[in-house]
């Protein structure tokens, strides 16, 4: 997005003067290192024996003090942003304390905590044989305390910025901790981490008050380029401006070299960003990822001509081809998943909901948003503390384990593919988290991008995949990773509606093969119609209806269902004519009454709902005049919402033809009825 101004709008005066002020303010000293230096002698300066010897030390140091820095605060910037503990705000400012702190007090400060009289230098002294002051090694010391606060402040807004669902995917794929650390977070975080890096190496180079303070300054052993500097001052001007150019040439090359590829923090997880850019090495994308991927085994090469997200209706033709042929050679490693694997979960807290199921079943979940059905995945997942599962799959009691050895994978809503991987090596990741060779996990992470209808993307990233796509690869990655629970939410919410209707009908293929149980969250009738063999009904965490699909249609248990699967539904009370006063208005026949005075709710299907336009006559009873206040079209039928004053809204399904025959049209008059046999009353 541009931030240009728009043409016509004047910078005020009052700000413009003194921002130019500032920038002459900052820029003056820098033009004078340059109008001052000797350039005939700057090559003799910089040459010196005593400035390599110093440019040596200080390269020494300031790597030192950075490996020091990464060693101790990447685990504290870890801690400060993903852990929650007393004092946090407080160890927050003592990290940003030397930022602001002058740097001799610093060096004071370090002189008391670890001089030979400090707090702990007689104990490093007189135990390890440690003496930091006047050596080297205090020098380093001295370069981390003021530096590693640039590190760790970086890396903590950049880990804090990453979406959690990342990691929590890798864990629900079968990987420890410390894989998800090496293998997902810090490919994830390389900008920042770059980016904390270079900001701390610079630091430590141009180190100065509290080095002299701590280590002192003597030549060859703390005597760094900036403390060089500042003894040439008093005696040889020129070489000090010299020096101060090589120091300046530093500082600028990596600011330069930041300059908006690093400094926004941003995460390789930023999908938006990177949506449909070339693979490789752009400015966008740090060179350190592809580093941290191939250490952990991970990396793919990326093809060399990567297709656009504009041919993802090509790819998905091609796709259903790929997708069938595939099908018939089907991956030697689902077979030792597919045995039964039933499930039996008790979950509390926030859901109250008692499942059992054999192994093969697809539960569908539905229910209104906030019913608790992404808390009932996570439960099982056992990533919430909200609610808690008593899980057992098959004959494993999984409830104490964690969530990477539970063996249950879940797709989130998002899919959550790792942007720094291919989408071979995405899939590939369960199976060599469960130490499958790497040859054997490409090989069957490549047939089930086959079996999804997508094994000819398996080069692409993430970003360069749209997202029917990538929907697609994360299914394949969760089958491939051979659970014993499968948890998807909302798979095909990203899908547009033929794409949708097509995964619809590989994920019913391949769930048939499935062994184990899957939950399905969705808010899509169809989908949990024609996914599910059960489809479980969540109202405020507990279970509302558990049942066939068709035992839920015909017999919804709430107006929420009913209305989801499409149909009428009234609620009312019966009355003592056998009749139902609705709770919204009016007065509904049924063929089948119940007890006066009961609740119930009145379910009525659209295609149940007759149009007329004039009063009919004969056998209806429920017949109401009203107005057509919509007209949509829904497959190859038209759904016609009346509205009455008599009772309220209700919805017909017609077909074109008779609407036409009607002269229906938004606004026409019309008469709604509805023979009382066709009437369904569900009580609670
Ligand atoms: N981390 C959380 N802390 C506190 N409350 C939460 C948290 N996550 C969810 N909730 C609350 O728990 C309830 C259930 O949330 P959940 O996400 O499970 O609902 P859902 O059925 O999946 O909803 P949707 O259909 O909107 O995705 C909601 O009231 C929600 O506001």
């Amino acid at each position: 997005m541009s931030r240009r101004r728009a043409p016509g709008t004047r910078t005020p005066i009052a700000l413009a003067v003194p921002a130019l002020l500032a920038i002459g303010f900052l820029l003056l000293p820098l033009l004078g290192i340059l109008a001052r230096t000797d350039w005939a002698g700057l090559g003799a300066h910089l040459t010196s024996p005593a400035v390599t010897q110093a440019l040596r030390l200080s390269l020494m140091v300031s790597f030192a003090a950075l490996g020091l820095s990464l060693v101790l605060g990447v685990p504290l910037a870890w801690l400060l942003a993903r852990v929650d503990f007393p004092g946090k705000a407080l160890v927050r400012s003592l990290v940003l304390l030397p930022m602001v702190l002058p740097p001799t007090v610093g060096g004071v400060a370090l002189l008391l905590g670890f001089g030979r009289r400090g707090l702990l230098g007689p104990w490093l002294e007189d135990e390890l044989g440690i003496v930091l002051p006047f050596n080297t090694s205090g020098a380093v010391v001295a370069a981390t305390f003021v530096a590693m606060p640039f590190l760790v402040i970086s890396l903590e807004g950049t880990l804090a910025g990453l979406r959690p669902s990342y990691e929590e995917t890798a864990a629900s794929l079968g990987a420890s901790p410390v894989r998800v650390f090496c293998t997902v977070t810090l490919p994830l975080v390389a900008p920042g981490l770059a980016a904390g890096s270079a900001l701390t190496w610079a630091r430590a180079l141009g180190e100065f008050g509290a080095t002299i303070t701590f280590a002192g300054n003597l030549p060859g052993t703390t005597q760094t380029l900036p403390l060089q500097v500042y003894l040439l001052l008093q005696d040889q001007p020129e070489a000090a401006t010299s020096v101060s150019l090589l120091l300046l040439a530093v500082a600028l090359a990596v600011l330069v070299g930041l300059r908006g590829r690093w400094t926004g923090s941003g995460t390789a997880g930023d999908r938006s960003v990177r949506k449909g850019r070339r693979a490789g090495k752009g400015p966008e994308e740090p060179a350190g990822r592809e580093e941290f991927a191939e250490l952990a085994d991970f990396a793919e090469p990326v093809g060399p001509e990567p297709r656009t997200d504009a041919d993802e209706a090509a790819g998905s033709a091609g796709s259903a081809g790929s997708g069938a042929s595939a099908a018939s050679a089907k991956p030697s490693a689902p077979q030792q998943w597919s045995r039964e694997c039933p499930l039996h979960a008790e979950v509390t807290g926030f859901n109250d909901v008692t499942l059992d199921a054999p192994g093969g079943t697809t539960i569908a979940v539905v229910g209104p948003n906030g019913a608790g059905k992404t808390t009932l995945l996570r439960a099982l997942l056992g990533l919430t503390p909200r609610a808690h599962a008593r899980l057992r799959l098959g004959e494993t009691d999984v409830t104490p384990l964690p969530p990477h050895r539970r063996g249950v994978a879940w797709v989130p809503q998002d899919g959550a593919l790792f942007p720094h991987l291919t989408a071979l090596a995405n899939t590939a990741y369960g199976l060599r988290a469960a130490r499958v060779s790497r040859t054997e996990a490409r090989r069957a992470a490549q047939e089930w991008l086959e079996r999804l209808g997508v094994g000819h993307l398996s080069r692409r990233r993430p970003a360069q995949l749209s997202g029917g796509q990538a929907q697609r690869v994360a299914l394949a990655r969760a089958l491939a990773a051979r659970p014993r629970l499968l948890l998807l939410d909302e798979p095909l919410a990203a899908l547009d509606q033929t794409t949708r209707a097509r995964v619809r009908h590989t994920l019913r293929t391949h769930l048939a093969d499935f062994g184990g149980v899957c939950l399905l969250v969705t808010h899509d009738p169809v989908e949990a119609i024609s996914l599910g063999d059960r489809v479980l009904v969540l109202d405020d965490g507990r279970t509302l209806q558990d049942d066939t699909p068709g035992e839920v249609s015909r017999h919804p248990r709430s107006p929420w269902v009913a209305r989801m699967l499409g149909r009428n539904a009234w609620s009312g009370t019966a009355t003592s004519q056998g009749t139902l006063a609705l709770s919204g208005g009016g007065t509904l026949v049924v063929a089948d009454p119940v007890a006066e005075g009961a609740q119930a709710l009145a379910v009525i299907a659209p295609e149940a709902v007759s149009l007329h336009r004039e009063r009919p006559a004969g056998s209806p009873r429920n017949n109401w005049p009203g107005t057509v206040r919509e007209i949509t079209a829904v497959g190859s039928r038209l759904r016609v919402v009346v509205a009455s004053d008599h009772v309220p809204a209700l919805v017909a399904e017609i077909t074109p033809q008779a609407a036409s025959e009607l002269g229906l049209a938004e606004g026409s008059p019309v008469w709604t009825s509805v023979k009382a046999t066709e009437v369904t009353l569900v009580t609670p």
